[in-house]
């Protein structure tokens, strides 16, 4: 089985993988009874029947035709077995219908149990897991095996257990008829399945091998669908140029592929023959047996009969363990991340399960909210050649606007994201009212921040959604005053009343009715969301970089209001904003050189002055002068 850590899985040979199916098969039965426990019971028990009607048809059907051959039982003693004949072939025809409906159904379970924990790992896995390449082969596998494997390992399952079922009841019918005749088959067809189990684990070798070239791919396929991209793609012409990459990196995969399914295709025409070939000896055995008088006619008709039916259902076994195999492959695989996350980096991860803020005893409270250090924190990204914050130091006291400011690339983000306990310090600490962050649980102490990201989401749900969903834990319906309040703190509400339908319109032109904001606009209503979350702490990361600068001086005016009795993080590039924070941090290269008020740092006359100046004189020759 894969190695969660890897991404290559181990190699093993033919002997190893027949030794693994009873793991594959009772892994595939506990997945299938976590999803749908019900249906699977059924299921089996149907198979269970099913078998015992063949047994009951076979030896029915033997003396059914030993008394016909004989030619002396009358007509009304042979109508019972008739009878049983027929019914157990309704009884088994009956089963084969149900078991289709039956099979779609488990199918559509275990695939909605699979993506759901896929899922569910995803939204747990820590932000920093984001930047790693192997986290995103390991959930591209996950994501598109999702869909398909857990019903081919639902078909595998259920081919195998009914297989299994018929095959031992036809054995035991068969050892009473004739044990030779049975083992010669049974001996026989062993090789074959040897065959399939080589075939699966090339194809998911195959699909780890493709993972990063297909994620490329489904990348420059992105570019070229997706509405975002579609303006840039067409103004620069770029539609050929990725339209070439995307099939070079296609015919990469068809030629690997294509390779996999030559050996697959010779493996299988060595599998026709050497069925065939059983299948001769046996009937030669048969024929050896009725001239030399070892086996009467009738039974030699049964046995007939049931080896014909033994062979089809040790192929169905040999098919049905082939994508069991296959399938459980990449089960297994997606489902040790999804119950593993924390494998993929191993890194210091946040407290999960302690107890709440509000729950009495030795929890650390976190509010009321008191105040907010950051000790000789450094911080280096894992695809990072070098430190993108070294030795960063600050305090943010209840009620307090600090602001961070420096160049592009100086890691004002970065702290932002580790003061919000999204990325764990690599070096130092983070204290909330004086607890390290890693005493903490981290979904409590976010559920007191409030953040507007740069690059925040522009849900495509409507105006309400988009600033309730700012308290997710609360019913998101039935709040409209309170969404109003913050909208209207926002400054969204006057854009709000124009559209169509008030708070309720969709938003995105994706869906239908859907109507589309301004950049601008849209940072309102991200705003109004962080506003709404209330909470007591609140990290705006470049709040005003798409607003007009009547918004943005409004904003500012207001901000104190909007966020009253708030402690403010702001990191902004606009002094207007930044001159009216209490304390002013100044950072370049990931160190802070400055720090101080507005008035401090000009007179200090260093790199907060210079930047001011640049930026005052810039507006000048336009006449501001609110600098
Ligand atoms: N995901 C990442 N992986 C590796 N390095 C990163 C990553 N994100 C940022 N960096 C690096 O960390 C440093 C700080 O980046 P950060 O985004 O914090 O800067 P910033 O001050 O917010 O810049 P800006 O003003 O442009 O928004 C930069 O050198 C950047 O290249």
């Amino acid at each position: 089985m894969p190695d969660p850590g890897s991404d290559s899985g181990p190699q093993h040979g033919g002997l190893t993988r027949i030794l693994q199916l009873p793991r594959v098969m009772r892994f595939a039965l506990s997945t299938t009874w976590s999803a749908a426990p019900v249906l699977l019971l059924t299921t089996v028990l149907l198979q269970l029947v099913s078998a015992a009607t063949l047994v009951v048809q076979l030896l029915a059907g033997r003396r059914l035709l030993s008394g016909l051959l004989k030619n002396e039982e009358s007509l009304s003693r042979l109508t019972p077995i008739l009878v049983v004949l027929l019914v157990a072939f309704a009884v088994a025809s009956m089963i084969a219908v149900s078991t289709s409906g039956l099979q779609h159904l488990l199918s559509e379970r275990v695939s909605e149990y699979s993506m759901r924990r896929v899922l569910e790992a995803a939204t747990t896995t820590e932000l920093l897991d984001f930047e790693s390449a192997e986290l995103h082969n390991r959930l591209q596998r996950a994501l598109m095996n999702a869909g398909s494997r857990p019903t081919q390992m639902t078909l595998g399952l259920v081919n195998v257990l009914s297989s299994l079922a018929s095959s031992a009841a036809l054995s035991i019918a068969l050892i009473y008829l004739s044990a030779p005749l049975f083992a010669v088959a049974v001996v026989g067809s062993i090789p074959i399945w040897f065959l399939g189990l080589n075939a699966s684990r090339a194809l998911y070798d195959f699909a780890v091998r493709q993972t990063e070239p297909d994620r490329q791919r489904m990348y420059v396929q992105l570019l070229l669908t997706s509405r975002d991209q579609a303006k840039e793609v067409r103004a620069y012409l770029l539609g050929p140029v990725m339209l070439r990459r995307w099939r070079k990196l296609y015919s990469e995969r068809i030629a690997d592929l294509s390779s996999i399914l030559r050996a697959r295709v010779v493996r299988g025409l060595v599998g026709v023959l050497l069925t065939t070939a059983v299948l001769g000896l046996t009937l030669g055995v048969i024929v050896w047996m009725i001239t030399h008088h070892r086996l009467s006619l009738s039974s030699a008709a049964a046995a007939t009969a049931g080896l014909l039916l033994l062979s089809r259902q040790l192929q169905g076994l040999s098919s049905g363990v082939t994508s069991l195999y296959e399938s459980a492959l990449f089960m297994q695989d997606f489902q040790e991340f999804a119950s593993r996350p924390e494998a993929v980096s191993g890194r210091h991860r946040w407290r999960s399960s302690r107890p709440a803020v509000s729950s009495p005893g030795a929890a650390p409270r976190l509010l009321p909210f008191d105040r907010l250090d950051v000790e000789d924190v450094s911080f280096r990204y894992p695809a990072g050649g070098r430190d993108a914050l070294e030795h960063v130091s600050l305090q943010l006291r209840a009620g307090e606007v600090i602001a961070l400011v420096g160049a592009n690339g100086s890691g004002k983000s970065t702290l932002a994201k580790l003061i919000a306990g999204l990325y764990p310090p690599t070096g130092g600490t983070v204290r909330w009212n004086g607890h390290p962050y890693d005493v903490l649980d981290g979904d409590q102490v976010r559920a007191q921040l409030a953040v507007l990201f740069q690059d925040f989401i522009k849900f495509q749900f409507s105006v309400y959604e988009n600033i309730a969903l700012g308290r997710p834990g609360e019913h998101l319906l039935g709040n409209e005053d309170a969404v109003d309040r913050a909208a209207d703190a926002a400054g969204a509400a006057e854009l709000i009343a124009r559209l169509p339908q008030g708070l309720q319109t969709q938003l995105g032109p994706q869906f239908v009715g859907g109507s589309e904001l301004s950049g601008g606009q849209w940072q309102r209503i991200a705003l109004a969301r962080a506003a709404y979350r209330d909470s007591p702490v609140v990290i705006l990361d470049e709040p005003t970089a798409a607003l007009d600068p009547i918004a943005e001086a409004s904003l500012f005016s207001h901000s104190r209001s909007i966020f009253r009795g708030k402690s403010v993080v702001l990191i902004s590039h606009r002094f207007g904003s930044v001159r009216q924070a209490d304390r002013i941090y100044v950072l370049n290269n990931g160190r802070i050189v400055e720090q101080g008020t507005h008035e401090q740092l000009t007179a200090l006359n260093g790199e907060y002055a210079t930047m001011y100046e640049a930026q005052r004189s810039s507006l000048i020759g336009d006449g501001a002068s609110g600098l």
